[in-house]
């Protein structure tokens, strides 16, 4: 039973010590944080501090050596990540979770058009008809500002700035709650990371996304994070709202990210 307006209050995702070392301080320790439906959570730090690894354990790609990842599910059910089944979270990637990964021939299939791409994750959940695969599709290219004439065409005949925003389709058109990025506009020239940043942050705050997005880019952390967790040597050394951290940082770590950025 859910308990009376329990349900906004319970957190998505709560992480208790999460750890995954390979060798010392390489990798994440120790990591704990609640996140809630609708946040965006960011997390910072320099090249090696063990943003990825973290992300991957919280995501389920990799298993901690020790701590716990519990998700709350669509039907309401604390899903303890690592003692479930591989197959039980597989399906969670694929129905109630998003993964956008910084190349988008990771997140993408190369090799099959732009609306196969969007509606491969529609038929996983069970949709069979092809006029309503292709609607979807369509309305999901217009919604990411890609021509929907270009449907039948190839990924890699797009540019990367429109291969990220395919993979962003790909990933938003099963309605999942929590999205995971992993620095999603790296690679990208300047003028299309804002744009793609710019539709990003209507997505995430229409749909009421939860998001979990490493960068290294404290522009995008500052433009998409509610919250921030910097980084150093595979701890957290400072955690907080995004603006307290980068206007008033606290650690001295932080404060050197913070001033390194506004440094010419
Ligand atoms: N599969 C692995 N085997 C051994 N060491 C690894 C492996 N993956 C990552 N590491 C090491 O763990 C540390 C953290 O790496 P990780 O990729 O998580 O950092 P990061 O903060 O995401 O860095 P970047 O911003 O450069 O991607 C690094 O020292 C890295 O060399």
């Amino acid at each position: 039973m859910r308990e009376p307006g329990g349900h906004a209050m319970s957190p998505l995702l709560s992480v208790r010590d999460l750890t995954l070392l390979y060798g010392p301080e390489k990798g994440c320790q120790a990591v704990s944080f609640d996140l809630y439906p609708g946040e965006v959570l960011g997390i910072v730090g320099e090249s090696g501090s063990g943003k990825s690894t973290l992300l991957s354990v919280l995501s389920g790609r990799l298993p901690p050596d020790r701590g716990s990842v519990f998700y709350r599910d669509r039907d309401n059910c604390n899903v303890d990540l690592y003692a479930a089944s591989e197959a039980h979270r597989r399906t969670l990637l694929r129905t109630e979770w998003g993964f956008v990964e910084q190349n988008p021939r990771d997140g993408l299939r190369m090799g099959v058009s732009a609306g196969a791409n969007i509606g491969e994750r529609l038929m996983a959940q069970g949709v069979r008809h092809y006029g309503q695969l292709r609607k979807a599709g369509l309305a999901w290219l217009d919604q990411v500002e890609i021509d929907p004439q270009r449907i039948d065409d190839l990924p890699r005949t797009f540019s990367g700035g429109m291969q990220q925003r395919l993979q962003i389709a790909r990933n938003l058109v099963s309605s999942p709650r929590l999205i995971f990025m992993d620095e999603p506009t790296g690679g990208l020239d300047v003028s299309v990371q804002a744009h793609l940043l710019d539709m990003m942050r209507g997505l995430v705050r229409e749909l009421q996304l939860a998001v979990v997005i490493v960068t290294h880019d404290l522009a995008v952390a500052r433009l998409l994070a509610d919250r921030l967790m910097v980084m150093r040597r595979s701890h957290v050394v400072e955690a907080g709202l995004t603006d307290q951290i980068l206007d008033d940082p606290q650690h001295a770590y932080s404060q050197l990210l913070v001033s390194s950025v506004l440094q010419p």
